[in-house]
């Protein structure tokens, strides 16, 4: 993982969300929160690519459940597109958002590479919803539900690959805050799903070392979504939806260091900063500590 270049991609789209302010998300991080002055004292070797360019005032999609769906649909493709582009370049996408739902791109992009693509998904949620199911009809909590191929066609079905990524490739970790419709669907398939139940009674690190095991046996790339609102609002309190009894900071920091140990990473996306809600930049600065933790930052 770290022979290769990361490629920094902002994402300013908050439309996603019910709250708005993820979009200044990507600005905080690398202006204010100093990603830049992080990987450069780690001595990685990385590009900022263009940033994406958010649609806004599309002519509305008819739906039942999910607000500016014309949006989501136009850069989720523009996203697939580059983000498909840097891997072919041999770098590791490193996704800037924005509110969850660009996963939604972030993961047709990588699977235009990877059959078998790994999905790590840190959340307090599992943003697995329908539009039958979604108490909101935020598409940022349905956006891995449609990388499953569970929901709104028209995002399964872009780049022609439906489903992206398969039940038994995804793990979702930090859980405490499901729907009625997304208990039921990780029940019916049998998805991992750690919640902080399972991390408070076996501990992250057995968690982590469940996963990382499972997932080296059946995938050929492995993707790490980090909604930061998976991290306690003690230490993340601006992002859009808090739930309280979060992971603590460093149950964060070593879930992500041992997944650079593991060198099994092969892109990654960190999501739902919301600097309009931040105290002090705080979860910014979160935010870029743990990217140092999943880039190979050590305490000694
Ligand atoms: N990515 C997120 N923060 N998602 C929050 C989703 C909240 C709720 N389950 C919903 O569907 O609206
Ligand atoms: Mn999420
Ligand atoms: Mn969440």
């Amino acid at each position: 993982m770290m022979n290769q270049s990361v490629a920094i991609v902002s994402v300013p789209f908050g439309n996603g969300a019910g709250t708005s302010g993820a979009e200044l998300g990507p600005a905080h991080i690398l202006n204010n929160a100093g990603l830049p002055l992080k990987l450069n004292a780690m001595n990685i070797t990385y590009q900022i690519s263009k940033e994406i360019i958010v649609p806004s005032q599309l002519p509305p999609i008819q739906t039942t459940n999910a607000k500016y769906l014309a949006e989501v649909l136009e850069l989720s493709g523009q996203l697939a597109d580059r983000v498909s582009q840097l891997v072919a370049q041999g770098t590791f996408p490193l996704v800037l958002g924005g509110d969850h739902s660009i996963s939604i791109g972030t993961v047709a992009g990588l699977a235009e590479h990877y059959a078998n693509l790994g999905v790590i998904w840190f959340d307090a949620h599992s943003d697995l919803n329908t539009e039958e199911t979604s108490p909101s009809g935020n598409i940022h909590g349905m956006s891995l539900g449609i990388s499953l191929g569970r929901g709104i066609p028209l995002l399964t079905g872009l780049r022609g690959i439906c489903p992206k990524i398969k039940p038994e490739h995804v793990a979702i970790i930090g859980a405490r805050s499901l729907d009625p419709g997304e208990k039921a669907y990780i029940r019916s398939l049998g998805m991992a799903c750690y919640t902080m139940h399972d991390i408070d009674r076996l501990g992250i690190a057995r968690v982590m070392d469940k996963v990382i095991q499972h997932l080296r046996q059946v995938t050929d790339g492995v993707h790490v979504s980090f909604d930061i609102d998976s991290v306690d609002p003690k230490e993340a309190p601006g992002t859009g939806t808090p739930v309280k009894g979060g992971l603590s900071y460093r149950e964060a920091h070593l879930a992500l260091e041992l997944l650079f140990q593991s060198d099994l990473v092969t892109s990654a996306e960190f999501v739902e900063v919301n600097p309009s809600l931040d105290k002090h930049n705080k979860t910014a600065k979160l935010a870029v500590e743990l990217i140092g933790s999943l880039l190979g930052e050590q305490i000694l």
